[in-house]
């Protein structure tokens, strides 16, 4: 089953921080009662429609309901989906995705939706088997590194027609319960790369994938379905001027400023009448990893991390100009599926069956062999 459909753009403000207002910022936003257009009043007045726009203040479960849930339920059919959080450096990307605490009314998409794959598994019917498996990497100075272990530092990205994209030797945990992943979780977070900067204390410097990948086999019909979840939460576009950084935190806001901007040109070749034989997806690691989840095959929502804040206009003004070319990627998702031969035999029976010409027994019997026989 195939389906197309545009990235969703789901655009959140954060309230204003300590730092923005200690510099005499001030709110230039004002979010419509519909909350699908903003208008930003500052030096600039813009008006701004995505699929939804959460003003400060809105609640980590209403962001999952919206952005998040929808894809969760797709994974569960088979598709795959991708959650990505953009952003300039402190606009509540790791907030809106983690969470300050995955433990409380606080706590972001990931643990979320972790919990509600696994409650989905708990009440679906016996006849399915599911395994859950995940891998956490960061993608550091163009490197990735597996967060699940010490040492594997420099992983490579390999194409299969099995696989499609994927990261190789990246660590691949099997998980029995939600508790399971929230501790992988944790043991991974502590293995990024995070520097404390004049923007944010707890400044992520790499894009960080967390990968969750869930299959299900249906015990009586044979047949396998399998869903993947890329849950990204992106490095912040930062102004070094801004941020006072120096040395090595220097070094990372080129290298997080350079694959952000490889990014902003896959969207562009992707949208804008760019050419789609040429998408430069092999520019940089972050692309290409997210290759099928921008433009391919895959349900995809970006989530748009913004402050409300005067201070930030021109940050904000140029994350919202991000998240309308992103709005218009178009993607088209299949469901993952692999029909054991039996299932394989009954559908082509009942097509033959369904068929306005009749097909003779005889030949029916030769398509059901050999397409078993490919299925074996
Ligand atoms: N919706 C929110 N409500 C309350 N506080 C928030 C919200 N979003 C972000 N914050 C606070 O703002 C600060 C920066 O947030 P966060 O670290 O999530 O930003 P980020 O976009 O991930 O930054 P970076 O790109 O530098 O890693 C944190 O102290 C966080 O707790």
């Amino acid at each position: 089953m195939a389906s197309s459909g545009n990235v969703k753009v789901v655009c959140r403000f954060r309230p204003q921080l300590a730092n923005e207002l200690s510099k005499g910022g001030n709110s230039i936003v004002r979010v419509d009662a519909g909350g699908t257009a903003c208008q930003i009043n500052g030096q600039r007045k813009a008006t701004f429609s995505f699929d939804k726009i959460f003003a400060d203040g809105c609640t980590q479960e209403e962001v999952y309901d919206y952005a998040a849930k929808p894809i969760v339920e797709d994974v569960l059919k088979g598709y795959n989906g991708t959650i990505f959080a953009y952003g300039q450096t402190s606009s509540g990307k790791t907030h809106t995705m983690e969470g300050p605490n995955v433990d409380s009314e606080e706590r972001g998409i990931i643990p979320r939706i972790v919990y509600n794959i696994f409650s989905y598994i708990d009440l679906a019917p016996e006849t399915l088997e599911f395994t859950v498996r995940v891998s956490y990497f960061e993608i550091y100075m163009e490197r990735i590194r597996d967060l699940l272990t010490d040492g594997n530092v420099n992983l490579q990205i390999h194409e299969n027609r099995e696989r499609g994209v994927y990261v190789r030797h990246a660590t691949e945990l099997y998980m029995q319960d939600p508790e399971d992943v929230m501790a992988v979780m944790r043991s991974g977070a502590e293995r990024r790369s995070v520097a404390a900067t004049n923007m944010n204390d707890h400044s992520s410097r790499s894009h960080s994938v967390f990968l969750m990948e869930i299959t299900q086999k249906d015990t009586i019909k044979g047949g396998l379905k399998t869903g993947k979840l890329f849950l990204v939460d992106l490095a912040g576009s930062e102004k070094v001027s801004k941020t006072g950084a120096d040395g090595t935190v220097l070094d990372e806001a080129k290298n997080i400023n350079k694959s952000l901007s490889a990014l902003g040109l896959v969207i562009m070749s992707l949208t804008e009448g760019g050419n789609r034989q040429h998408v430069p997806y092999r520019d940089s690691k972050l692309t290409r990893i997210l290759q099928e989840s921008l433009g391919g095959n895959a349900r995809t929502t970006m989530i748009i991390c913004c402050s409300p804040s005067s201070y930030n206009e021109q940050e904000t003004i140029s994350t919202l100009r991000f998240g309308l070319r992103a709005k218009k990627i178009k993607n088209k998702a299949v469901v993952n599926v692999k029909y054991s031969a039996e299932e394989l035999e009954r559908q082509v029976c009942r097509q033959n069956q369904t068929a306005s010409f009749s097909v003779a027994c005889r030949s029916c019997d030769t398509h059901v062999r050999l397409l078993s026989l490919l299925a074996r």
